[in-house]
């Protein structure tokens, strides 16, 4: 297989919502690469996760959103190559940062004993609180029925006072009985706590134990710290140094001071702890927290050059996402209007749009952006430019927004159901022009949709997604023509051009689990028609299939009865070659 360059590269993601004081998953642990000039599509059904997964990398998470773990790590070569000044100012914080490094190195050789000292602390505290699970338990508890009352609080707001007043009675009584049963879980979980903690603090025998096991390890952990660091640590911390003035050195002063505060700070733990530095992954990790690590390439006497691993996951400052979103990595959304300003000229959106990012001066913008107009298949574009938004169909102001995302020679476009809202003809044309203009101008299209049609049409790989998780991903005649998962089969069953005349179009039965809750075993598994009893208890992993194709489903285990595909997708290709004129 030809070498692609991965653009992005997302590991491990988990993002989740703040929903009136519960956390709602809306994505759960997604591993993808997503190529360089490649064209993916993103399928599922509504809810899946299509649109959160895309905005985490876009930048455009809604307020009450968070990654709560993972990375999606950008290479763009442009974008991250960093200089900063070798001045003075640069050169006293690298000697301080490095005598500083210096010092926390010595820990490294007791990482060992620390750890040690770590477990023994953490066993007696075990002791003495209930399990951290057994917390969550009741705390889960309690939070269920603290939300079911303001559910019916809310609806109690609804009821009539003159003609439902024996609805209100119930609730008010219903609502007391809640308050009650909230009370008793908080004193059962009290007295439970104390318990723990005092049968901990009579238990002499094993108190002594540990004090005994402690002060020998506190001993040893004394000598081990007490020797010199090796060449190889000193040159490694000088590396460190300049690796934390290149991270920080685009901040103005004030964060400047506290970002370096805080790298040393994690350093010297990370040294602590025993972790390996050397290791690129760890070293990132290590910085992640603070600000995204620029690694060291080189130097002169004047400047300090170095390469900025870019991890989107962890990009809070505002400045920082104003050089990625809308620039490097734009969204074409499914109506027009809510890009484009309705009081506005077209011709003047785009122009204020280029003057913004590429600091042109108006008559080149102009001249830009007429171009653009033209590249996006307006005809006349001179006589369109000073026309309103409401002046064009909406093909045309597709094309606009279009022309506005490629104003800044974005490296990925991401397309949320873009033509959804067109009608057939004109959705072909639209996706065409995407095509054609990702050969002149080289960007990564990643396509949102659940029209399946749509896929085979524009994509070269496709993910497809349920509750959150990536169940199947390959190129889309992997995927199309020898699906693995159910889920899949059920998708690619549904598909109105495979139904035979006068015989039921194929749905999905019941419905996908609640994002609120904790799932286990196959999330598809209640709706799989498929189900083993593995899917009811653990978590299936992602199968490979071929070089580029994975499912996640146990039914891809060598040790799974062999199960045939529905017989409506068995000859899928010649039907999808015939409906969509492939
Ligand atoms: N701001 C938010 N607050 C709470 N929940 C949210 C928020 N945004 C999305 N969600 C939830 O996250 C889940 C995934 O939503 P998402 O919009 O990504 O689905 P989708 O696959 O794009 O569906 P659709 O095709 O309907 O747009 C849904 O359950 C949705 O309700």
């Amino acid at each position: 297989m030809e070498q692609k360059k991965v653009l992005l590269s997302i590991k491990d993601l988990v993002v989740k919502f703040r929903v009136r004081g519960r956390i709602l998953t809306a994505i759960r642990n997604i591993n993808l690469d997503i190529y360089e000039n490649e064209s993916i599509a993103i399928v599922g059904e509504s809810g899946s996760g299509k649109s959160v997964f895309t905005k985490t990398f876009a930048g455009m998470l809604d307020s009450n959103g968070f990654i709560d773990q993972g990375s999606i790590i950008y290479d763009d070569s442009e974008l991250a190559d960093t200089t900063v000044s070798y001045n003075k100012r640069t050169r006293r914080g690298i000697a301080f940062i490095e005598k500083k490094l210096n010092e926390a190195s010595k820990l490294e050789a007791g990482a060992e004993t620390w750890q040690e000292i770590q477990a023994l602390e953490a066993e007696k505290k075990a002791r003495a609180t209930l399990s951290e699970e057994e917390m969550q338990a009741m705390e889960d508890e309690i939070k269920e029925i603290a939300f079911q009352r303001t559910e019916l609080f809310n609806l109690k707001q609804t009821y009539d006072p003159r003609k439902e007043k024996e609805l209100i009675r119930k609730a008010d009584k219903r609502l007391k009985e809640m308050d009650q049963q909230i009370e008793n879980l908080k004193k059962t979980q009290k007295e439970r706590i104390a318990k723990k903690k005092q049968d901990a603090a009579t238990d002499q025998a094993f108190l002594v134990q540990v004090q005994e096991k402690k002060d020998e390890l506190n001993a040893r952990y004394k000598q081990e710290i007490a020797g010199g660091i090796t060449r190889e640590t000193e040159e490694r911390n000088a590396i460190l140094a300049k690796e934390i003035e290149l991270s920080v050195g685009r901040y103005g002063a004030l964060k400047r001071r506290r970002n370096e505060r805080e790298l040393v700070k994690a350093l010297t733990e990370a040294m602590r702890e025993g972790k390996n530095l050397d290791d690129e992954e760890v070293r990132n990790a290590v910085f992640d927290p603070v600000t995204f690590r620029v690694r060291y390439l080189d130097e002169t006497e004047n400047r300090l050059h170095g390469t900025c691993v870019l991890n989107l996951a962890k990009v809070k400052d505002a400045t920082d996402w104003t050089k990625i979103r809308g620039t490097r990595i734009a969204t074409v959304f499914q109506d027009p209007m809510t890009s484009l300003n309705p009081i506005i000229t077209i011709g003047k959106q785009i122009m204020s749009i280029i003057i913004k990012h590429q600091k042109c001066s108006e008559v080149e913008a102009r001249r830009r952006a007429l171009e653009l107009m033209y590249k996006v298949g307006i005809p006349n574009p001179e006589k369109r430019f000073d026309d309103y938004p409401f002046q064009y169909s909406g093909g045309m102001r597709q094309r606009i927004v279009i022309a506005i995302a490629l104003s800044c020679q974005p490296k990925v476009l991401i397309c949320d159901e873009p033509t959804t809202a067109l009608d057939v003809t004109i959705q072909a044309q639209i996706l065409k022009l995407l095509k054609d203009l990702q050969k002149e101008f080289n960007y990564t299209i990643v396509f949102i949709t659940h029209d399946l049609g749509v896929v085979a049409n524009i994509a070269d790989r496709v993910a497809v997604m349920y509750a959150g998780q990536i169940v199947e991903y390959g190129e889309v005649e992997e995927v199309f023509y020898d699906p693995r998962h159910p889920y899949t089969w059920a998708l690619l069953s549904s598909l109105p051009q495979l139904a035979e005349r006068n015989t039921e179009l194929f749905s999905i039965t019941g419905t996908p689990p609640s994002l609120y809750n904790k799932i286990v075993g196959d999330p598809f598994a209640p709706r799989n028609n498929y189900c083993m009893k593995i899917d009811t208890l653990k978590e299936p992993p992602m199968f490979q299939v071929s070089e580029t194709h994975y499912a996640k489903t146990w039914l891809l285990d060598p040790r799974a009865p062999k199960v045939e595909k529905p017989k409506i997708i068995e000859n899928i290709h010649e039907k999808l070659v015939e409906a969509y004129h492939l």
